[in-house]
């Protein structure tokens, strides 16, 4: 029988620096978000970072925190259910990193009589840390523990029509009451290291004005082309004009990320005279830490410190019911046919 297993990012068990800290320890010693030898990884992550950063994510986690738990993790528990509600065949869900793993996920599956999955990893767009890790774990655990069970992924969906025209509704909705003078579509970070080494050709990803926009193989795994063109179809779908811009969030350490920064886009929107500003955050389809605290409370201050007036982050989709219906016809016509979205 076929089955389906959505994976999230995951989140720790609570917002305490003692919960955060074995969750940061997995996430950041993943190679493919700090992408250095084993030992300098070790000594940045568990001599330097761990002594610092789970407290101040902790405090962090405690401004966002719902009753029920993570928002993330409650927002994609909700989705999931939603998508379950609507097709014939066992939907789970697993979290890359911290509790309800991605062998747990499997399991449930499993034990549901599953032998062949649809993997979905929750990531519009591909980058290597985060939809590719995805997918390496999950094979990593099939081959070890499952070998019998089939896999199939489902491709990174940036620039599905069908999505594209649900997020461009969903942003409508939430700018229903709020006529922004600018659009922000701030999507999280990478270091540029990542784009390059992501690039099989080695030499179409430049980080110019160009590269992105100009056809190459290099598109399939370039973060930068596919957020890009997400807030390009989105213009397009929802007519929005010229008072639109990207830019990239959430940067950790010194070396550099992709540009523009989102935190120094606030302040120079604002000092270049936008009052009303609209941030929108399309690589996350769910809620989370970076889009509750870091772009609806830090970034509010930011815009109007710099002498912004009104500022409003729109959510994510979430378990928007379009978003919920749309994956569950993704689901339906690889159930039917073994085809995938594109
Ligand atoms: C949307 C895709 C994501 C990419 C790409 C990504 C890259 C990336 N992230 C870090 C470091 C951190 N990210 C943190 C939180 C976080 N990141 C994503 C998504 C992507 N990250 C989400 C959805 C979340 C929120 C999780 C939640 O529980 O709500 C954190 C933890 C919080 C903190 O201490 O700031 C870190 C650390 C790196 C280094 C990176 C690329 C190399
Ligand atoms: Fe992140
Ligand atoms: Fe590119």
């Amino acid at each position: 029988m076929k089955g389906v297993l959505l994976v999230n990012l995951g989140s720790p068990d609570s917002p305490t620096a003692k919960d955060v800290r074995p969750y940061l320890d997995e996430f950041l010693m993943d190679e493919r978000v700090i992408d250095l030898p084993y030992w300098k990884r070790n000594l940045l992550v568990r001599g330097i970072i761990l002594n610092t950063r789970p407290k101040k994510s902790a405090e962090a986690y405690q401004k966002i925190w719902w009753e029920e738990g993570s928002p993330l993790i409650i927002i994609s528990e909700r989705f999931t259910k939603k998508v379950a509600d609507q097709v014939n065949i066992p939907v789970a869900l697993g979290m890359r990193y911290g509790s309800g793993n991605i062998q747990e996920g499997l399991e449930k599956l499993m034990a549901q009589g599953v032998d062949e999955v649809l993997l979905v990893p929750l990531y519009p767009h591909y980058a290597m840390s985060s939809y590719e890790t995805v997918v390496v774990k999950a094979l990593e655990v099939q081959r070890s523990l499952f070998p019998d069970l089939k896999m199939t992924t489902m491709p990174a969906f940036y620039k599905n029509a069908d999505y594209i025209k649900v997020l461009g509704n969903s942003i409508r909705e939430g700018l229903a009451d709020f006529e922004p003078d600018h659009i922000l579509f701030s999507y999280h970070g990478i270091p540029e290291r990542h784009i390059y080494k992501g690039d099989p050709t080695k030499f179409h990803c430049q980080l110019n004005k160009s590269c992105c926009t100009t056809n190459s193989v290099a598109h399939h795994s370039c973060y930068r082309h596919q957020c890009l063109a997400t807030t390009d179809m989105v213009i397009e779908h929802m007519d929005l004009g010229e008072n639109v811009s990207s830019s990239f969030q959430s940067r950790l350490g010194r070396d550099p990320w992709i540009k523009p920064y989102t935190d120094a886009e606030f302040e120079r929107l604002a000092k270049s005279g936008v009052k009303k500003l609209a941030v929108i955050t399309p690589a996350f389809v769910s809620d989370c830490l970076e889009t509750l605290e870091e772009i609806a409370m830090e970034g509010k201050e930011q815009f109007e410190e710099a002498g912004g007036v009104e500022y409003k982050h729109v959510p994510c989709l979430n378990d928007n019911d379009d978003w919920a219906q749309l994956m569950a016809q993704w689901i339906k016509d690889w159930e039917a046919h073994n085809t995938l979205p594109v």
